[in-house]
């Protein structure tokens, strides 16, 4: 008898139970059928910590309301469902009510499926696949915000044009994005050939592609950069590349470098009097389970001096970020261009990687960093997430 449907229901919605005997305990756990032939297994600690009832869930705040110490290891007494809900009377005399499209949802497929991110894999120019938004659509309608957000969920970059030049205007800008992420760097910044922090970025000197924050425990989840202005002079080329498609290519072709990079811990570093971070994490940050990456924290730059264990790893170190440093500098990888003062560039510092060819004359840029949880946060907001 054990998971014969009792009843086939005629829609997704409807659902239909089956009492198991796994593990010898036929109360123990609810097999339940939906319609379109799914069936999730809900354990009973499972179902007893999911209640819905205002007694074990506040709907104002959607919090739980017990602690997991004080929900009980209750058994079900006895079951009914409909096609709409099951409701469960427990050994406690509890009583909870689950509706269909709330069990629907835990099929473990559907839902790991349903929080991963698809991103768009890149390389070279991409001009025409990602979002230019004007301000004035960014600012005032849901459909000009969506298509900033999806443009930095798919390809990690997006642009704003049409903002006025400012720090000002840029801030409106951040502000959308997610909110303005403080850092020793500042809230909203601007910067340009003077010394103000002790970083190349502060130079006229070439900066190769990188990721920001490396020596922070959670690096920015976006930079937002605007070039004010750029006068009497020449280069300052921007580049961006995807790191998630270099990462995949070395994955392709050196599979040993990949499995290096991933798991050791690669310390880096940011000095400057009064101030001292570092942070050691893989450079290639994957779901363990998935194997899908989560995170590139690549800068040649801010490596810290490190110690290894044998020259195994120390030759690993050096070979694995040799190979995965010639897809990033490949020119034909990269996009090339020329900020414009008036549109702002926005990027994912978790995925893709930026950097500046030399430059002479006056150049000002200004932008802040958006931490990645306050920009999902806008992006689930508007439902282009779960
Ligand atoms: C604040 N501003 C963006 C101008 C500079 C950032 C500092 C750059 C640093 N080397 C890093 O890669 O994290
Ligand atoms: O000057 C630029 O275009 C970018 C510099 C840079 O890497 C940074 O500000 O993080
Ligand atoms: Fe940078």
């Amino acid at each position: 008898m054990a998971n014969e449907p009792i009843e086939w229901m005629d829609e997704v919605s409807g659902i239909c139970i089956v009492p198991i005997e796994s593990a010898g305990a036929v109360d123990r756990a609810l097999d339940v059928l939906f319609a379109d032939g799914k069936s999730i297994r809900f354990e009973d600690c499972w179902l007893r910590d999911h209640c819905r009832c205002s007694s074990c869930y506040h709907s104002d705040t959607f919090q739980r309301a017990h602690h997991i110490l004080e929900i009980p290891d209750a058994t079900i007494l006895s079951f009914e469902f409909d096609r709409k809900k099951i409701d469960v009377v427990w050994s406690d005399n509890h009583k909870s009510t689950y509706a269909a499209e709330f069990l629907y949802k835990f099929d473990y497929t559907t839902w790991k499926e349903s929080r991963r991110l698809k991103p768009i894999l890149w390389h070279g120019n991409i001009h025409d696949k990602i979002s230019v938004v004007p301000m004035e659509k960014f600012l005032k309608s849901v459909d000009g915000a969506r298509h900033v957000f999806q443009s930095l969920l798919d390809y990690g970059v997006a642009l704003v044009e049409g903002v006025g030049v400012s720090l000002e205007e840029t801030e409106v800008v951040c502000k959308l994005l997610g909110g303005v992420q403080h850092t020793i760097f500042g809230g909203m910044w601007q910067f340009t050939t003077r010394a103000d922090h002790a970083d190349t970025a502060y130079t006229n000197l070439p900066l190769a592609a990188h990721n920001d924050n490396t020596y922070f425990t959670e690096a920015a989840g976006l930079q937002i950069l605007h070039c004010l202005e750029h006068k009497n002079g020449t280069g300052g080329e921007t580049i961006l590349v995807d790191g998630f498609y270099g990462a995949l290519e070395l994955k392709k072709e050196y599979p040993e470098d990949f499995k290096f990079l991933s798991s050791f811990n690669l310390e880096a570093e940011y000095i400057e009097p009064g101030h001292h971070h570092t942070y050691s994490a893989p450079v290639i940050r994957i779901d363990n389970e998935t194997q899908e990456l989560q995170q590139i924290r690549f800068n040649v730059y801010d490596r810290a001096a490190m110690a290894f264990k044998n020259s195994e790893e120390c030759r690993s170190y050096y070979r694995s970020l040799r190979n995965l440093s010639k897809y990033y500098q490949d020119p034909s990888n990269q996009w090339r261009f020329k900020l414009k003062p008036g549109t702002v560039m926005i990027m994912d510092n978790f995925r893709v990687l930026h950097g500046r060819t030399g430059f002479s004359g006056s150049r000002v840029l200004c932008g802040s960093y958006v931490a990645r949880s306050d920009w999902l946060d806008r992006a689930r907001s508007l439902g282009l997430i779960q």
